[in-house]
């Protein structure tokens, strides 16, 4: 098996402190360290063999367990039944050949080498005696004064370049070299003090995983049967996989004749041949992520059981395919008892709603119990459940994440997409998830952006035109609009983009006798008088859609904010007006009865529209513009760009404008800011595509309104 380096930490008592190096070492593997050395220059044998067996226990062979010089006391280790994996040797250490006839061929032995002489001298072993080399040190550091002269990130390049076995770098490496250090040939990160001496292990060995992860491309496993049609099983997987930016790999279980009408036929290949197919695979590529479907029978779970036990993937997203869309179970009792076996083997587990009250063992009626059945599962397996609601009746498909060992429990609204181009859905989205987990995207954000490709692939599906039933979804929908992988973007640039957009608008707007008139005081009171009877019917509706989206909002926070924007809408603008639409004004309250003009029907029809598409991303881009806009330019107003209407006590709209420059709402702007550009960030870019052109459209619509009452006002 060739072993996941890619972080390595190498203990060391001293920088451990008073929470000592077995708590160290769990905190840190939890937090996703791959691999232990232990590391103890003043430890008799005896008790490095303690350690060893102690730490053992704790890693429960979560990571892989070697120990540094003392190769006795892995084999006393290894004698009382300690896990232990191998040895780490330095050029002054015992020989890397003993060490391999004492532990076997099957044992992990890394050997140091720091200069173009060692790496000459690794070149004359025999195959197959050393594993991995440790290269260092990238800078100077203080926890081995005896240290060979720095080699930087470029040093270490020229050096590993040369040879075929893994590198680790090691030696004063710091977070910040992660995508440095991989780009020059790096298989992971070795280090004492960043772990060690972290006041957090967990946090900082995920922040490490998560910057590791982010800079190389995930090489993704499907473990799946074949649909030979294309649009579910590993021809599924290797499609979305792909699209995220994955490498993909597959492992078949099974191959069904199918098409999308129906399976008409089924081989299950020897579970023997599934093994030697996995073997191949981890004997020699590390393996990031694994997605596992169908799975045919009990030997075949079983088996792949088996060899996770021995990988141990980093990432393991499991679609528990056993009940067919008719209702039918797939997988006999002891096919069933196997896989809820397979369970807590998973990280993720992604059951449509028949699969979840089987494995909860409870019956379904409704998305409150969905959920309480998710937490169940989730607390029986240890694992993170991932609900999908798409077999729900009506037209509301919720998904949500929940996952009680970790505290996560995180909805996601969303309304059905009408297509029968569904087949393959469940393939697609768990190979996507394990692939955007396996990019280094926290789970929330990785089932965030999923369901964001999903559902557009969804949505191009009718283009594909494949087979007369239920048709496959369009994987590439996102690469073939834009032409290449798409990456998330960063929500400073699309809040920068996106404004830039608007500088023809904002001109426009500027440039209006409305705006100029307001500004000078030279607005006659009928066209006045015509914007505010607009403005409140407009925001009367407008609150109706900022509480849309707030019932679409994923995050209690965001449900919060719109629904506080709603309010702010309707009561506190209207109040503004009212104020101005008195019979003092020389108007009565019947302005409120005023009909809308072509612009206010026009804008409200569009952010309706939007609304009822129920996609939150694309809501809150529609609805944006009313904030930003208006905030900008009652800043500027404010700020006297159009005169200094402040210091003219005879300005009729000075105590109007004064109400632009609202600190409370332009702090609401600056949020409405940052929620959209986030969302935008992690949205498909079809989607993302679509969430400007809704706030392109509001846009304009904001400068058709600012230009109404000039249009028609003096006709209405
Ligand atoms: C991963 C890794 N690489 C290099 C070393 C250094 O080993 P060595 O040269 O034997 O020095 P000591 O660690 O024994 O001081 C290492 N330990 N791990
Ligand atoms: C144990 C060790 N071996 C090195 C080598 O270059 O061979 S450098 C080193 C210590 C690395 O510690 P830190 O991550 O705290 O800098
Ligand atoms: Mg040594």
């Amino acid at each position: 098996m060739i072993a996941d380096l890619s972080l390595y930490l190498v203990t060391d008592p001293d920088l451990c402190g008073e929470r000592g190096v077995v708590e160290t070492v769990r905190q840190a593997v939890d937090g996703g360290v791959r691999i232990v050395q232990l590391r103890d220059k003043t430890a008799t044998d005896a008790e490095t063999t303690a350690q060893l067996l102690e730490l053992s226990r704790v890693i429960d062979g979560r990571a892989l367990l070697v120990v540094n010089d003392r190769l006795d006391a892995a084999l006393a280790a290894r004698k009382q039944g300690a896990r232990v994996d191998g040895v780490h040797l330095g050029q002054g250490d015992a020989s890397v050949l003993r060490a391999r006839e004492a532990l076997g061929p099957e044992a992990l032995i890394g050997l140091t080498a720091n200069n173009a002489d060692h790496f000459e001298a690794v070149r004359a072993l025999p195959p197959g005696t050393v594993d991995y080399l440790g290269v260092g040190v990238i800078r100077p550091t203080t926890t081995k004064p005896d240290h060979p002269p720095a080699l930087g990130v470029e040093g270490f390049r020229a050096l590993v370049e040369a040879t075929a076995l893994p590198c680790v770098a090691i030696g004063g490496v710091a977070i910040d070299d992660t995508e440095r250090l991989r780009d020059a040939g790096a298989a992971g990160l070795a280090v004492v003090s960043a772990l060690c001496a972290a006041a957090d292990p967990t946090a900082t060995a995920e922040a490490f995983v998560r910057r590791w992860r982010a800079a190389g491309t995930p090489r993704v496993l499907s473990i799946a049967g074949s649909d030979p049609s294309g649009g579910a099983g590993i021809q599924a997987d290797l499609k979305s996989i792909a699209a995220h930016g994955g490498y993909g790999m597959a492992a078949l279980t099974a191959l069904t004749a199918q098409n999308t009408t129906g399976v008409s036929g089924l081989h299950v290949p020897l579970a023997a041949f599934l093994r030697q197919q996995l073997d191949a695979i981890s004997d020699d590529i590390v393996v990031d992520a694994v997605k596992i479907g169908m799975l045919a029978n009990a030997d075949v779970i079983r088996t792949v059981a088996e060899w996770l036990d021995v990988v141990r993937p980093p990432i393991v997203v499991l679609d528990p395919v056993m009940v067919a869309t008719s209702g039918d179970r797939l997988l006999d009792q002891d096919a069933e008892a196997a896989l809820r076996e397979l369970l807590r083997r998973a990280h993720v587990v992604t059951p449509n709603l028949e699969e979840l009250a089987v494995l909860a063992g409870r019956s379904i009626s409704g998305w409150a119990d969905a959920l309480a059945a998710a937490e169940e599962l989730s607390a029986m397996i240890g694992a993170a459940v991932l609900v999908k609601g798409g077999h729900l009746d009506g037209d509301d498909v919720p998904d949500a994440l929940v996952d009680v060992a970790r505290g996560v429990r995180r909805e996601f609204p969303g309304t059905r997409i009408r297509t029968a181009n569904t087949h393959g859905t469940g393939c697609s989205l768990s190979s996507a998830l394990a692939t955007r987990l396996a990019r280094g995207e926290t789970p929330v954000d990785a089932v965030a952006s999923t369901r964001s490709w999903l559902r557009e692939s969804l949505r191009e599906s009718e283009g594909l035109q494949v087979g007369r039933g239920h048709g496959p979804i369009n994987h590439f929908a996102g690469l073939w609009a834009r032409g290449g992988v798409e990456t998330n973007r960063a929500p400073e640039e699309i809040r920068a983009e996106w404004w830039q957009r608007t500088a023809a608008v904002r001109a426009s707007i500027d440039e209006l006798p409305f705006i100029r008139g307001l500004a000078d005081g030279t607005l006659a009171r009928d066209p006045f008088l015509f914007y505010l009877a607009q403005d409140a019917l407009y925001l009367r509706e407008y609150a109706r859609v900022l509480a849309e989206a707030s019932r679409l909002a994923p995050t209690p926070r965001e449900q919060a904010f719109w629904a506080h924007s709603a309010e702010g809408a309707i009561i506190g603008e209207l109040e503004l007006h009212a104020s101005w639409l008195t019979p003092d004004e020389g108007v009565d309250a019947s302005t409120f009865a005023a009909s809308p003009a072509p612009a206010t029907v026009a804008y409200l029809d569009h952010l309706r529209s939007v609304a009822f598409g129920g996609d939150y991303a694309e809501l809150i881009a529609a609805v944006l513009p009313c904030f930003w806009l208006y905030t900008d330019l009652g800043r500027r107003l404010h700020a006297g760009e159009f005169g200094d209407y402040a210091r003219d006590p005879r300005h009729p709209y000075a105590t109007w404008l004064a109400t632009y420059a609202d600190p409370a709402f332009e702090d609401a702007t600056d949020q409405a800011i940052t929620l959209v550009a986030d969302a935008a960030a992690i949205a498909a870019p079809t989607a993302r595509d679509r969430m400007l052109r809704a706030f392109e459209v509001s846009s304009a619509h904001e400068l058709a309104f600012f230009a109404a009452p000039f249009a028609s006002a003096v006709s209405a």
